[in-house]
């Protein structure tokens, strides 16, 4: 197995221009690093955001491009300075596969604020490549942007802990929002939001859910075990939910106004905008200002925080809900994932998509 790391050719699947569609696409892996883990990709999530990319909604797209970042697999190579992971281990990547380790974000931590982060695709590594994802047989990821999967969880549920189950921890940790009994708002119940049912119940919230439809009432209230479920059309349940929330994790990735939804919050309240929006959202100031309230970003969380946030989805049992496919299937799950109809998150049984025949 040490030869594949060796500039070893392998398939991913690729789209090729913003129609998004991905098709079997054959390139190299760089030569093994000191500090580079090989891994065989077993399972890989799918995100709204491998959508946003793939289809070119900002912009900056680039092609051939393999998405995929919720990616778990076997490490099947070390290179010589690794030494937190050996062959056999299962392990995680995610958004980031670098950063430059030496600025403000990068010395505390936080390196996905590195304004020199590293893609894991639809960018160019420090070798002058194109990066790619995890739909593909292998992949090459630098060590400090490699987790360990913890034996307690199973790797298909892991993959989309990587970035949603991040994505909603991380930011409940930075702003204080961990302690038991707060009032949270889950906006739109997707691979993110189904996450931040699950993470802010493990915390000891009290979770309403806010969505766009009565459509997934039932499975939100008994399978993920929502305590109340708002529909945002519902003027009278909106008014009732007036000024009760501590936080929202706004999951929605197209424009939306926000008043309806900051009006839901407390005094001092925030509301976390985690959606790719290509365009400017727009509020009235006086719906912040007359309660002291924050609209704030965040984005993904840091390798720091990845492996806490696993083994606390580890402790607590909580597992991500998911549809597992094989890759044959890659572009109808695309298409299902963007008219909203998965629970809540596909999943493509890589490895088992047999993708070097
Ligand atoms: N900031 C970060 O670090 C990260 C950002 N993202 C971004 O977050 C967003 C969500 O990602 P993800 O959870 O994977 O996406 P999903 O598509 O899985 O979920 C989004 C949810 O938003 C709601 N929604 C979808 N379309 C609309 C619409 N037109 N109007 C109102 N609500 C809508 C739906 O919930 P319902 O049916 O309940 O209304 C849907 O399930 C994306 O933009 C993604 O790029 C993702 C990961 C990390
Ligand atoms: O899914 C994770 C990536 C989120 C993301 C956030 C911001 C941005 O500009 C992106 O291109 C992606
Ligand atoms: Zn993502
Ligand atoms: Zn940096």
């Amino acid at each position: 197995m040490g030869s594949v790391g060796s500039d070893k050719q392998i398939t991913g699947w690729a789209a090729r221009d913003s129609s998004g569609i991905l098709s079997p696409y054959k390139y190299s892996l760089r030569t093994t690093g000191a500090e580079d883990v090989v891994m065989k990709v077993l399972y890989c999530g799918i995100c709204h955001t491998d959508i946003h990319q793939t289809k070119n909604h900002l912009g900056m797209s680039n092609y051939p491009m393999v998405p995929g970042h919720e990616v778990v697999g076997e490490v099947i190579e070390v290179g010589s300075d690794v030494t937190k992971f050996k062959v056999g281990d299962v392990v995680g990547s995610g958004v980031i596969v670098g950063c430059c380790r030496s600025c403000g974000p990068c010395k505390s931590d936080i390196e996905q604020y590195c304004n020199k982060r590293v893609w894991s695709y639809n960018d160019v590594y420090t070798d002058g490549k194109p990066t790619q994802g995890g739909f593909a047989s292998a992949m090459v990821v630098d060590q400090k942007f490699v987790v360990k999967i913890p034996e307690k969880l199973a790797p298909e549920q892991a993959a989309p802990l990587l970035c949603a189950g991040l994505t909603v921890y991380s930011p409940l940790k930075h702003l204080g929002l961990m302690e038991s009994g707060l009032k949270a708002g889950i906006l739109g119940l997707g691979g993110v939001g189904h996450m931040g049912v699950k993470i802010a119940k493990a915390m000891g919230h009290h979770v309403t859910v806010i969505s766009s439809s009565d459509k997934k009432r039932g499975e939100a209230m008994d399978d993920l075990g929502a305590d109340a479920y708002l529909v945002s059309s519902d003027t009278e349940g909106m008014a009732a939910t007036v000024d009760s929330l501590d936080y929202i994790i706004d999951t929605i990735p197209v424009f939306h106004p926000l008043e309806p939804y900051l009006s839901l919050l407390k005094v001092g309240g925030k509301h976390v905008i985690m959606g790719v929006i290509n365009e400017p959202l727009k509020f009235l100031t006086p719906v912040i200002m007359l309660g002291r309230k924050s609209i704030t970003g965040s984005f993904i969380g840091s390798m720091t925080e990845m492996p806490e946030m696993l083994e606390f989805c580890a402790e607590k049992g909580l597992t991500s809900t998911i549809e597992m496919v094989k890759m044959d299937y890659v572009n109808k799950a695309f298409e299902r994932l963007e008219r909203n109809d998965v629970r809540y998150r596909f999943v493509v049984d890589v490895a088992g998509s047999n993708l070097e025949q």
